[in-house]
This record gives C-alpha cells, structure tokens and sequence, in this order.
C-alpha cells in the first residue's frame, strides 16, 4: 500500500493552480442523471471519489466519457437501471446524491447507504424526510434506501439542521417535481450555489441558492447544458495552511477569496498577509504563526473540513488556541498522529486545546480520513527529519496531485510502496 514519505523543515514557496472542488463536481455530476441530454463538465478534478462516482452512474446505463483535460462528458439517455449498489458506496458519501435525481427520473431508486470518511454516525434521515415530504414512498431495508414515486410533488421542507448534500439531493429531485417546493434552513455552501448554476443552465428553475430560503419550481424535463465546477476551496485553504506553519510565501491560482473569507479571516489573525485578486490568493507566513481559536459551523461561518489543517498549524504556532468542532461528532482523529509527530493536543469533548510547540519531529503516522490526511502532511512538511504517512488512499479521494503541487512549492515529498 503507498505511503508518503516527506523530509520536513522547508519554507513552501511559489505558485501552483487549484483543482475543481471535489464537493462541487459530485453533486454536479448527479445532476446529469437529470436528463436525457448530453451534459459538458469541465474543470473536474481526476480524483478516487470522482472515479468512484463515475463507475457508479456508468452501471446505471449512462454513457461516461473524458474528452480533455478535466472535461467528462456524460449521456444519461439510456439511463435504466436505478441502482447504487453497496461495493460501490462504501468509500464515499457523495454517493448518496444519486438519490434525489434517480427518483425524480425514473420514478425509483434502490440506493444503498453511503459509507465517506467515519467523521460521524452521519444518518441520512433529512434526505429521506424531504422525499417523503413531496410524496415519495420510502424505506429502508437491509442497508439500502429503496424509494419509488410516480412523479414527486412539490412541498415545503424545514430541514432538522443544515445539511450540505442533503440540500443538494432535494434540490435536484425537486427541478422535477410538479409545483413549487421551498426548502428552508437550506445550507448556503457555496457548491450549493454551484450545483444550482448548473440545473439553471439546464433549464430548472430556482431561486435562492446560496440562502437559507431556496425556492424550486419544477420543470417537466431539463435540457443538456455546459457547466464549469468551482475551484476548490478547501484544497485552497489546505495549501495556505502549509505554506503559513512552514512559514511561506505562495500565490495560488484558478482560485478565488471570495469563497473562503472564514479561512482567510483567521489566517490573517494568525499573522499572515493575505493578498487576493479576482483569480488568485496570496499568503505571507510571518516567522512563526500565533494561535487561533477555531469554531466550526455551517457556511459562511468557518467550514469542519479546514479544522484538521488549522489542528496542525496551530501545533506550531505561538501560544494556546481553543478548537471547537460543531458539526461532526467524531472528527479529532488527527490528534492522536499529531501527537506522535510532537504536538500538544488535550482533548475534552468537542474542544481541542492546542499549546504551540516550537519543534515537530518526523515519526511514522496514519491517516484515518481526507482531511486528517492533509493536517498529518502539512505537520509532516514542518516536523525536522521524515516523516512516513500510511493509508493515504484517504488523500487521493480528494487531492489531486498533491505531491506534485507541493514539490511545485518545494517539499520534499514522494510516495512510497
Ligand atoms: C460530499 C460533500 O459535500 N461533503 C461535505 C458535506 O457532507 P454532508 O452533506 O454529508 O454533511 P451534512 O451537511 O449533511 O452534515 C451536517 C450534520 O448534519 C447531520 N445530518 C445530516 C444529514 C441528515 O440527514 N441527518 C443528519 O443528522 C450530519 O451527521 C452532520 O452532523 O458537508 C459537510 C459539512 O460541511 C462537509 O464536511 C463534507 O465535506
Ligand atoms: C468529509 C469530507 O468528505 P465526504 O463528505 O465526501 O466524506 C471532506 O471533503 O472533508
């Protein structure tokens, strides 16, 4: 099984280009089950997960092609067979977005549920509560949704708490319904946003995406359209994370600041400078970094899948900083690893206190999930001596070439046998 090997202690320096969001492109991909036209997506990212999704959807009948670089292009005209079977999901939540577009479509779905990083129990109750609400029949039964509606209805649907794909798998399933459905306490993730330009492009109607207040009215069928994903935020974040613990300087591009102020915010309490262009960021690390609290919540607040790369930046920095996590109830796992590699983490509840060390050491460390990944190698680009990462399947479900784009900054990084 590969293993990343990284030989720690450099400053990161230089530019390299952002990938499409992982979190975008998913649901977006679900979106093309929605028609019997010819979808275009471009800027997809060559990740597991994406791989993953299109195997999935490809068993289902629909014609899967990669054209050029990050563009796939897909053809759900013969789209027959309504199914996501179990060795497909397990690896990935995501899956679970073939839901809402497979019922609306075929008038039934047979969907087993998903597996993703284990961050938390994470049900999905409040997909299946919003069917239901617009008339679906739903149950389930040895591991597998099993839902079937002759056409779904348009409702009103107050969602228990804000979920992200749980939005975006009604909000699909809605762009066909009959009449209007209004979806309240809808979460405003920018990639909601995203998937809605797209079913726009595609003939839906919607309003009020990117609120908390999204309204649909169903169309009888959507067209084929081109639709380009959004950069990656978080693998942005991810980036500006390593460069400011190894004290860096690095310009990313074919990205963007607007989706990110939370992060940004809290670098530059941090002590970075922070430049921004209509395309670009810019990070400037000060020597050592100081400290800061984090509390995660739903967007625009700071997002859960930056907390494990704040955990190590603040493993390094000046000072104690509290970090607060909201949203899953299972997502401290990196601390233990960080701990290996020298770090001072106390655990109570869902609130890390993290007292800065002025030294990491390189130790062999394991990944339990995407994002503990990325906090284990950016503590591992800071510690002195190597440091030998393991299960780093985690990291391909959502990085694309990241050992290439950190040799870019200079890191000494390689992956292993
Ligand atoms: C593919 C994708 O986009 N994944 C993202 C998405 O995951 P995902 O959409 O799975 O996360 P949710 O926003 O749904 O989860 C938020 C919270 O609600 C709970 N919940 C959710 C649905 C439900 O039916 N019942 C329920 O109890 C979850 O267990 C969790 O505690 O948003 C998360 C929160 O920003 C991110 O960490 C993930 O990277
Ligand atoms: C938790 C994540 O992914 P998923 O929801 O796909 O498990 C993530 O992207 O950090």
């Amino acid at each position: 099984m590969d293993k990343l090997l990284i030989r720690g202690g450099r400053r990161l320096s230089g530019e390299i280009a952002v990938s499409g969001a992982k979190n975008a492109a998913l649901p977006i991909l679900c979106a093309g089950l929605l028609t019997r036209e010819t979808m275009r997506f471009q800027n997809v990212p060559r990740l597991n997960d994406v791989a993953t999704m299109l195997r999935l959807i490809e068993q289902m009948g629909v014609g899967v092609k990669r054209t050029g670089d990050g563009e796939i292009v897909l053809d759900a005209g013969n789209l027959d067979h309504p199914l996501a079977p179990y060795d497909m999901v397990k690896t990935m939540r995501a899956s679970i977005l073939v839901l809402g577009p497979l019922l609306a479509r075929c008038g039934e779905a047979r969907v087993s549920l998903p597996g993703g990083c284990a961050i938390g129990a994470r049900p999905v109750d409040q997909h299946i509560k919003g069917l239901q609400a617009m008339g679906a029949e739903v149950r389930v039964e040895q591991g597998y949704v099993l839902a079937r509606a002759a056409r779904l209805k348009g409702a009103r649907i107050v969602t228990d708490m804000v979920t992200v794909t749980g939005t975006e798998n009604l909000m699909m399933a809605a762009s066909l319904a009959e009449g209007e459905t209004v979806i309240e306490n809808a979460a405003r993730e920018p990639e909601i946003v995203d998937l809605a330009n797209c079913l726009l492009a595609m003939g839906a109607r919607i309003a009020g995406a990117g609120t908390d207040r999204i309204v649909i009215e169903g169309v009888d069928a959507l067209h084929g359209a081109t639709h380009t994903v959004m950069p990656d935020r978080i693998e942005s974040g991810t980036y500006l994370c390593a460069a400011a613990a190894t004290g860096g300087n690095v310009r990313l591009t074919h990205t963007s600041a607007n989706y990110l102020e939370a992060v940004l915010d809290k670098l530059r309490e941090s002590g970075c400078e922070i430049g921004s262009g209509p395309h670009e960021i810019t990070l400037k690390a000060p020597a050592r970094c100081k400290a800061v609290d984090v509390r995660t919540d739903p967007y625009p607040a700071f997002p859960t899948d930056m907390q494990a790369q704040f955990m190590a930046l603040n493993s390094v920095a000046e000072g104690t900083a509290l970090i607060r996590e909201t949203i899953f109830e299972n997502r401290f796992m990196h601390a233990t690893e960080l701990i290996r590699l020298g770090a001072n983490i106390k655990i109570d509840g869902n609130t890390a206190a993290v007292t800065g060390v002025p030294r990491l050491d390189g130790a062999n460390v394991m990944a339990t999930d995407l994002r503990a990944s990325a906090s284990l190698v950016i503590a591992g680009l800071v510690a002195q001596g190597e440091t030998l990462i393991d299960r780093i399947y985690h990291l391909d479900r959502g990085y694309e070439r990241l050992e290439e784009k950190l040799v870019q900054l200079g890191a000494r990084i390689e992956r292993v046998g």
